[in-house]
């Protein structure tokens, strides 16, 4: 055969292979919209279930980004919602407007479709947390939690300690901290999360536990602008050791500059937690009676690697444990099932966790730090405070 020839043989080839894709797609267009239209028209269940069962994929999006589960929510179909999630429907698929299924189950008000979608949503991510402990899974569209790609410095520690910080304050006053992504500059610590923190150390942390008068053990992970920090040295009875573990270089030196390094009781470790968790420099301390952790850039899988070190970091049942609960903090499903989540992940580690409400989201606040809070845009901030199960 000449080289001509075969040329022309691979051309014909190659078309052969686009029209038969061409045609697969239409094919799946076709059974998709047929499934979405079946269910709008609340098609009996048989019929819907013979459609999925004939090849019409549970992922289709059409051009509103409608999936068959939205369209079960719509017409607010539990049954039908719970058949598609049985079948594999992709419980945080979002249309165009960036509406889950779930998010739209809520704006009905029908608990029963939200409900059943969240609880799917809990199950893949444990299967997914389970599956990437065991092996080296990289991320799945419908893993938005256990393992989160972004290696800018917002997402990769990496990126973030050796990322330009800027300390400086706003128009209101507030100290905040910026760190430089690209042409943006992004908060890393924001003044609308003192409300959060200053909630933390009094009420739920510190004053109830039976050595609060004789100076408490403290542990800190990530002291950004120093709030939690300052607040556990401001309590009645200032803690006997404070123990901080920092790794950036613009935070340590703002530290220095703010005379942390000079504090009664306080210790430094310069490094990440990770750098330490283990060492004698921390386990020395002998089990602390408050951890508290906020690390920023790190994702879902270090935090729970985290928990995994509290059983060794506390000093026992009357420890208390709380963090940052700012992961999917930008869509009140994910966020509910990150919350369940890391519930569930603790319970794993022997926590029991109490959740409060935090109003965070009141109008005033909401105009006041603007773009700055697009990591955290939800009004309720569930705040976690964990104790070690009595046994
Ligand atoms: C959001 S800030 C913490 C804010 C703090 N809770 C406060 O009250 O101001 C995050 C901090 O965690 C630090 N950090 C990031 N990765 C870390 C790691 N692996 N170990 C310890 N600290 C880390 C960052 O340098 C930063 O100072």
């Amino acid at each position: 055969m000449s080289t001509q020839e075969g040329s022309v043989d691979s051309d014909r080839d190659i078309s052969l292979d686009e029209a038969t894709v061409d045609f697969d797609s239409e094919l799946l267009t076709n059974l998709g919209s047929g499934l979405i239209n079946a269910i709008l028209e609340q098609e009996p269940t048989e019929v819907i279930k013979a459609l999925v069962d004939s090849g019409a994929p549970l992922w289709y999006q059409d051009e509103e980004g409608l999936s068959p589960l939205h369209a079960a929510v719509y017409v607010e179909d539990a049954e039908l919602v719970k058949l598609l999630i049985d079948e594999g429907a992709v419980w945080n698929a979002v249309d165009n407007l960036q509406n889950t299924a779930a998010d739209i189950a809520l704006s009905l008000n029908n608990q029963e479709c939200y409900t059943l979608i969240r609880d799917a949503g809990i199950r893949s991510e444990l299967l997914l947390a389970l599956l990437s402990a065991r092996s080296t899974l990289s991320s799945t569209p419908s893993s938005f939690v256990i393992r989160d790609t972004d290696d800018s410095a917002a997402g990769s520690t990496d990126a973030f300690i050796s990322s330009k910080l800027r300390f400086t304050k706003d128009e209101f006053g507030q100290e905040i901290c910026l760190l430089k992504l690209k042409d943006d500059e992004v908060g890393v610590m924001m003044g609308w999360e003192r409300e959060i923190s200053e909630f933390i150390p009094d009420t739920r942390l510190c004053e109830s536990h039976s050595n609060y008068s004789q100076g408490l053990k403290i542990l800190n992970v990530g002291f950004g602008l120093g709030i939690i920090d300052t607040f556990f040295q401001s309590v009645a009875h200032p803690p006997s050791h404070h123990v901080i573990i920092e790794p950036h270089p613009d935070v340590l030196q703002h530290m220095r500059d703010n005379g942390w390094y000079n504090k009664t009781g306080v210790k430094i470790l310069e490094g990440r937690w990770q750098d330490f968790i283990e060492s004698e420099e921390l386990l020395g301390f002998g089990g602390f009676d408050v951890i508290y952790t906020d690390t920023f850039s790190e994702n879902y899988e270090e935090l729970r690697k985290f928990f995994g070190h509290l059983p060794d970091l506390m000093d026992g049942p009357e420890s208390r444990f709380s963090f940052f609960n700012g992961l999917g903090a930008t869509n009140a499903l994910f966020y509910d099932v990150y919350t369940h989540l890391s519930e569930l992940h603790l319970a794993e580690d022997g926590l029991d966790v109490d959740w409060s409400d935090v109003e965070v989201g009141t109008d005033e606040s909401e105009n006041r730090w603007g773009k700055t809070r697009e990591y955290f845009t939800l009004p309720i901030y569930r705040l976690p405070v964990g104790h070690m199960k009595s046994i």
